[in-house]
């Protein structure tokens, strides 16, 4: 591989890819403990591996290109296979088909041993080659089936880059064909290999930038809900309801609102009988069934323990309570997993209106009273402000209550 100081001017692009490889590999390991941030190891090995082949078939002669063929293709494979699996991870959490890049890189493998070994075809080997590549990096297009939007420019960059390059990819077998003769003399030397090297240049930059940016934000993300959310529930905590609910109060169109208190009756009993293991487990699907009772923009946090709270937007009191009381409904008549089939659980409401952000403070105390009056009054009911308690109605009687459950269950 001796070369003038010149060819190593077109050792500039692969060093680029490497550096951008580097950059990923630092992203991952920042976020290394999250176990979904491994797709950014994978990309990372992608530019490796891709780079190495790249910088290695710059400093060839077509003879050695040749020679070289199924070392610098396994390169090229690898990292095709894992610029697929990487984007899959991200996008859909599952990785690509490892049979189907077998299989795509031992046709290959044995196309390019044909074409090197047995008859030297550079056109072809190039040919069958940058299709395979193609092939490779569309194992990842499933994960682009049914994906959901992408939430900002920074992911839909993302995205329509990976999505060029498969279609880039593709089209190189036929711009190979259309190539003069006198490019494939020498080809490390042509414009083509120079406009190859452009492209990768290009995409692996706006792919990099556009994943660091996407890390960068999911970074801030995360470290927002650790602030904001419960660990269990993942329900806003109280700290972000008060914020939240500010902003909410704050937007007369959302207005008139009612504040619920929720509590479930008797929680300890679950802990005592079944454990605190199961205790978690109705937190964790109570937080769940909270919000597919109420609409999307109404707010449902933790408080802590076993209390929650709502902000029911844009309902008048005598909307609320019927509203709460299909939620006490819902609740009594779910089945608990990791509970006895027979047992079901309740829980005591309060309701109260708010008018306006100056009285959220004084309208979480109220509701609290109201909660605890639900309870005096027997549990497994709304207290309403100015409504007397609803008296426990018997459906489900054949359904054992948690409250009536011995300690020995
Ligand atoms: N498993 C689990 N238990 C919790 C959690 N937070 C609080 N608890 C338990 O919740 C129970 C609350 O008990 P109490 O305040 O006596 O209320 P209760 O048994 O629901 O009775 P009433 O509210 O009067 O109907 C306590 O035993 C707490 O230890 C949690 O995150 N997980």
């Amino acid at each position: 591989m001796n070369q003038p100081a010149i060819t190593y001017f077109a050792l500039i692009a692969p060093a680029c890819v490497v550096l951008f490889g580097f950059a990923l590999l630092t992203c991952w390991y920042v976020q290394r403990r999250q176990p979904q941030a491994v797709f950014l190891l994978w990309l990372s090995g992608s530019f490796m591996s891709l780079a190495t082949a790249l910088a290695l078939q710059s400093l060839m002669s077509n003879a050695q290109l040749g020679q070289f063929a199924l070392a610098t293709a396994c390169l090229y494979l690898m990292g095709c296979w894992s610029l697929a699996q990487g984007m899959s991870l991200r996008l859909r959490g599952k990785g690509v088909s490892v049979s189907g890049g077998l299989l795509i890189a031992s046709v290959t493998l044995a196309v390019l041993f044909y074409y090197s070994q047995l008859e030297n075809n550079l056109l072809l080997r190039i040919q069958s080659l940058a299709f395979a590549m193609a092939l490779m990096q569309a194992l990842a297009l499933p994960a682009f089936v049914q994906l959901k939007p992408a939430q900002d420019w920074v992911e839909s960059l993302v995205r329509w880059t990976y999505g060029i390059s498969v279609g880039y990819a593709l089209f190189r077998p036929l711009a190979v064909s259309l190539l003069p003769v006198n490019e494939l003399q020498e080809l490390t030397r042509s414009g083509y290999w120079a406009f190859a090297q452009v492209m990768a240049l290009v995409f692996a930059m706006l792919f990099t930038v556009g994943l660091l940016a996407c890390s960068v934000r999911d970074m801030v993300t995360n470290l927002r809900d650790e602030r904001n959310r419960d660990p269990l529930t993942r329900l806003l905590n109280r700290r972000a309801f008060m914020e939240a609910g500010q902003s909410v109060l704050a937007d007369r169109r959302l207005a008139p609102w009612a504040l619920v208190a929720v509590d479930i009756d008797h929680f300890k009993r679950i802990n005592d009988n079944w454990g605190h293991a199961a205790g978690d487990q109705v937190l964790v699907q109570l937080g769940q069934l909270l919000p597919q009772q109420v609409r999307d923009k109404d707010l449902v946090a933790r408080f802590g323990g076993e209390e929650f709270i709502l902000l029911l937007n844009r309902v008048q009191m005598s909307e609320a309570h019927p509203v709460v009381d299909r939620v006490r409904m819902q609740m009594r008549a779910h089945a608990f997993e990791h509970l006895p089939e027979r047992i079901r659980m309740t829980a005591s409401f309060g309701i109260v209106p708010v008018r306006s952000a100056e009285e959220l403070a004084e309208a979480l105390c109220q509701a609290d009273a109201l909660l605890y009056a639900a309870k005096r009054a027997g549990r497994d009911c709304v207290q309403a402000a100015m409504t007397v308690a609803r008296p426990i109605d018997d459906e489900h009687a054949a359904i054992e209550s948690v409250a009536d459950t011995a300690l020995s269950a």
